[in-house]
């Protein structure tokens, strides 16, 4: 049984957030298609993105999504569930079950499971955005974690901040742990890391190999201190520097883990376009390549939802003080920002870099 499954939080209306729901549906139903399954049990949450698919609403969104989709599920699908129609609309979660496989292989069934993290992924935006708000907000700027001659005082014959020195120290500790045998995650310093000491997982090879030489990792540490900290922590200095380096690790590792995803979208993408993104790989054409794989609606619903995550988790709450009523922690309007300025551009980055490389 293959299940590919998309969280959604709240407030989703008949807006461009339904378009980023249809196109979740649509690749999944593409994968499944291609895959040969033909018999599967579709479920969500989502009464419209149901009833559009099912072509009971016409919903005048003016996206040829709506019409995409329904060109595809026109096709001979045998769609069933155990449950009564009705049961099936108010389900948590975007859930697309497959059952009775029919496919080809284990492996195949696997590779496409794989790809549906991309569907996750989709939908999870925003959770490095909480760690930049929940975690590292929470503590200003405390620029002595930053500057080298206080790291060089951690350990003998060290050269570099405090930060530097934790994450260094970190990453060496995580990479004993197996956490760089994961494809999904890239280290800030790769160079004389320790092996791997837990016994080898075999990770489902999914991207084309080339994707092992991508790492933007010095791209996103720049933007990060030096674009991002500025605008989201107050000044000042209390003092905590240690629990300082340990925000910026995760707030790190977030980023980097949502930006170097752009591998597996950018796979998603090729796999069913393939026919035109041959061309402009083959010309080592990135302008071309980066029209392609643009989305302009969809990085609009993300940042919509980014903002809109910020502005419904990230209140100041104080018993007793309404005065803080509708301020935040962190400004959502900075959040989608740094969304639209950096996380998104820097994904199709990566989607670019991959793509160049994919028919190496
Ligand atoms: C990641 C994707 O590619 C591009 C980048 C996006 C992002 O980083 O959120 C969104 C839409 C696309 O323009 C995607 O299509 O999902």
């Amino acid at each position: 049984m293959l299940s590919i499954t998309t969280r959604r939080n709240m407030f989703i209306g008949r807006s461009s957030i339904l378009i980023a729901e249809l196109w979740a549906i649509y690749y999944a139903l593409r994968i499944t298609w291609e895959k040969e399954f033909r018999c599967i049990e579709l479920e969500s949450d989502c009464m419209d993105v149901v009833q559009s698919v099912l072509g009971v609403l016409e919903i005048d969104i003016g996206h040829a999504m709506v019409d995409r989709l329904k060109n595809l599920t026109d096709q001979e699908w045998n769609l069933q569930s155990e449950r009564e129609e009705k049961q099936l609309l108010p389900i948590t979660g975007v859930v697309l079950a497959v059952i009775n496989s029919t496919s080809n292989s284990d492996q195949e069934s696997r590779r496409s499971s794989h790809l549906s993290t991309y569907f996750s992924s989709r939908t999870q935006n925003g959770s490095d955005s909480r760690v930049l708000r929940q975690q590292r907000a929470r503590f200003p700027l405390n620029s002595p974690a930053y500057d080298p001659s206080y790291g060089s005082t951690s350990s003998p014959g060290f050269c570099g901040s405090l930060v530097e020195f934790f994450v260094k120290k970190t990453e060496a500790v995580q990479a004993t742990a197996g956490r760089y045998e994961n494809p999904e995650e890239h280290p800030f310093f790769p160079d004389n890391l320790p092996p791997s000491l837990v016994p080898h997982f075999k990770y489902p090879e999914v991207l084309h190999p080339a994707a092992m030489s991508i790492n933007i990792n010095k791209v996103i540490w720049d933007m990060y201190f030096n674009k991002l900290l500025p605008l989201f922590v107050a000044p000042g200095d209390d003092g905590n520097y240690a629990s300082t380096a340990a925000r910026d690790l995760e707030c790190l590792q977030a980023l980097s883990r949502r930006i170097h995803y752009g591998k597996l979208v950018a796979e998603v993408k090729f796999r069913n376009e393939q026919k035109d993104y041959e061309p402009p790989i083959r010309a080592q054409d990135r302008d071309t390549l980066a029209s392609l794989l643009t989305f302009v609606d969809v990085e609009e619903a993300v940042k919509k939802r980014v903002a809109k995550k910020a502005m419904t988790f990230g209140q100041e709450v104080k018993l007793g003080d309404d005065g803080d009523k509708g301020k935040y922690k962190v400004d959502p309007a900075v959040v989608s920002g740094l969304y639209g300025d950096w996380v998104i551009p820097l994904t199709k980055e990566v989607e670019i870099e991959y793509l160049l490389r994919r028919l190496d």
